[in-house]
């Protein structure tokens, strides 16, 4: 068994004793009483630089703990003052130590918008990150097949949720592209054997339309990986270990690479914004 599929069946485990404690009607009822949602797209991209998701990421399967963090709102507080675009909570137990409350505490905090992320195999993980307040959804496509995938990204666009598509290579991004998907991760993380490759996003990038929001993911180790990675086209960046490790200012120096470099690329490109 690879990693993923692991992942994947501690993920199914832990889905059907939530759907018994909650059922899938609650959820939708607390949905229907919310504001409405909408795409956020728009949020990781622009002509102010090249954007920085942060993550708020206490274990991983390639890394064991990572980060003892007690206050996951008070991380994202300073994620957002450090100027990022965007805050992703990784809710998986087993192996990340995540939960539901670590995206309600972030979700109540912060302004910018969250990412819940997780190996969403099921419509009720839709229902549930809408209810607790996300505003996208991580989806991988190594983790699904085709009609489910296509169904998810729907429901989850439905559900006023922007799907956040995650690929690894060039056949996974044709079928993100086929799915509809109008934001897509690069994850230099292969989910199998836990590899980083930080060419990736090279290989990948030139397969994903410009009108296609890109966001490169994972081994971003400082402003060094995101300025390599303006230079490839990446719209954003999603960075995790290298933040809750190395103090919340790291945040701060992503994001002024980004803007150093987005400048660059629009100055080569004659001024013009993706
Ligand atoms: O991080 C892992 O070890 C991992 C293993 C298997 C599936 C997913 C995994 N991580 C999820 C992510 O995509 C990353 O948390 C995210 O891209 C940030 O990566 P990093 O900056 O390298 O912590």
């Amino acid at each position: 068994m690879n990693a993923l599929d692991g992942i994947l069946a501690g993920v199914r485990e832990d889905l059907a004793d939530r759907r018994r404690l909650t059922p899938q009607g609650e959820l939708e009822d607390r949905v229907a009483a919310l504001a409405p949602g909408g795409d956020l797209s728009g949020r990781l991209r622009g002509t102010a630089g090249v954007r920085v998701i942060a993550e708020v990421k206490r274990a991983s399967p390639s890394r064991g703990p990572i980060a003892d963090i007690p206050d996951p709102a008070g991380l994202a507080a300073a994620y957002q003052a450090g100027g990022a675009a965007a805050v992703s909570v990784l809710t998986e137990r087993r192996r990340f130590g995540g939960s539901l409350a670590d995206l309600d505490a972030v979700r109540a905090r912060v302004d910018i918008p969250v990412l819940r992320k997780d190996f969403v195999v099921d419509p009720y993980q839709i229902w549930e990150a809408r209810a607790h307040g996300a505003n996208l959804v991580l989806l991988i496509v190594a983790a699904l097949a085709q009609p489910q995938l296509a169904d998810l990204l729907a429901q989850s666009a439905e559900l006023g949720l922007t799907p956040l598509v995650e690929v690894h290579d060039a056949i996974e991004a044709k079928r993100a592209l086929d799915a509809g998907a109008w934001v897509i991760g690069v994850n230099a993380r292969d989910l199998r054997t836990l590899t980083v490759d930080r060419g990736t996003f090279a290989r990948v990038a030139p397969e994903i339309p410009e009108t296609v929001v890109r966001v490169a993911e994972s081994g971003v180790r400082g402003p060094h990986d995101v300025a390599s990675y303006a230079a490839l086209g990446a719209d954003a960046v999603l960075a995790g270990e290298s933040l809750v490790t190395g103090g919340t200012a790291g945040v701060a120096a992503l994001v002024a690479a980004g803007r150093r470099l987005n400048g660059r690329r629009a100055a080569t490109q004659g001024g013009a914004s993706r």
